[in-house]
């Protein structure tokens, strides 16, 4: 399905390395938006890769893309940041993390000189922390401020849920929740085809969840980086968001009593549209669910908490 731009609609990619990239180019398959703007601290790479992309444009049009600066965000509907260091093998999301933190003082400060009334779509890891680091320092709202969260996480679920039962992994309905990162967990008791629950022994699922968990890691070691189901997350919530979808994405969002958490940034089944996140879904969870979504957001809140925000 392309579904065609019936306003203007600017989004900015901030960073534009492997998920950049790859993020604008499916934006611009999937015909998005009326305008994409490159921003990268390494300006030859934004140039080479709006050139490289505007050369396509013959071949699906509509589109006025170019490298850009800050200014560009100016009338920008999203602004998404995928910038910053990737993990190299063996190193967890939340070892970026000062690495990261510390370019994104300067990126919101840049955003906000020239938009406040945008919508932030954070990737860059550890992405939970990131969003809230992003929230705070923006002072935007936080329904404004988005994180990629689990989606991915939840459609690597899904495809290997439906590779085990041979089912389209479209019509698994299965959540991935909590960080996206170690402490994720999964929600077995909610996982369903049709309404029925899914029938695994708990060694299947296991194997199932730690491939889920594990997956960029094994994509890490085999090719340095990955992007595409990464690209194509963002895509589903930048579509959510322009066109008023109001869809429910496992995105991360800021807590406020969910489950009796609050104050930090988290995966959960939440609902997209124009306004960013209208509400989140305070879905059922059993007893063991609950301690671990709790574990996944005290994790991050002390990670948080050693960040001088
Ligand atoms: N949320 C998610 O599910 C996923 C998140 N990621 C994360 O996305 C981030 C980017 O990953 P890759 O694209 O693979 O890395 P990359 O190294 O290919 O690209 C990063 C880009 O950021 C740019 N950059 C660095 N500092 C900047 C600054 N201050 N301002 C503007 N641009 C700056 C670099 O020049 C580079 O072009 C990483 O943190 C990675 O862990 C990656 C995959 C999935
Ligand atoms: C790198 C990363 O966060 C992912 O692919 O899940």
């Amino acid at each position: 399905m392309t579904p065609s731009v019936s306003k203007p609609h600017r989004v900015v990619v901030i960073g534009t390395g492997a998920v950049g990239a790859t993020t604008a180019y499916t934006l611009l398959l999937r015909n998005r938006m009326s305008e994409l703007v490159f921003i990268d601290a390494n300006k030859d790479r934004a140039l080479g890769e709006a050139l490289d992309m505007n050369h396509g444009l013959p071949f699906v049009g509509g589109v006025k893309l170019w490298a850009g600066d800050y200014s560009d965000c100016q009338d920008a509907d999203i602004i998404i940041i995928a910038a910053g260091s990737n993990q190299r093998p063996g190193e967890t999301r939340i070892d970026l993390l000062n690495r990261n933190a510390a370019i994104f003082d300067d990126i919101i400060k840049n955003i906000t000189k020239y938009n406040n009334h945008g919508i932030l779509l954070v990737a860059t890891n550890p992405v939970d922390i990131l969003s809230y680091v992003s929230w705070k320092k923006s002072g935007w709202p936080a329904n404004r401020v988005i994180g990629s969260g689990t989606l991915l996480d939840s459609a690597r679920f899904r495809y290997l849920i439906g590779k085990h039962k041979q089912i389209d992994p479209r019509s698994i309905h299965a959540h991935i929740i909590g960080e996206h990162g170690d402490s994720e967990l999964p929600v077995w008791s909610l996982a369903n085809v049709a309404g029925a629950e899914i029938d695994f022994e708990q060694a299947e699922r296991d194997d199932i969840f730690n491939s889920t968990k594990n997956a960029a890691y094994e994509i890490i070691n085999a090719k340095g980086s990955t992007s595409y189901a990464i690209a194509l997350a963002l895509d589903r919530i930048v579509a959510a968001i322009l066109q008023n979808e109001h869809a429910v994405l496992n995105v991360s969002s800021l807590l406020d009593d969910y489950h009796g958490i609050s104050d930090v940034y988290l995966g959960v089944p939440s609902i997209v549209g124009r306004e960013g996140i209208r509400e989140k879904l305070q879905i059922p969870l059993n007893a063991q669910e609950e301690e671990m979504l709790r574990k996944s957001a005290q994790k991050l809140k002390d990670q948080i908490a050693q960040l001088n925000i």
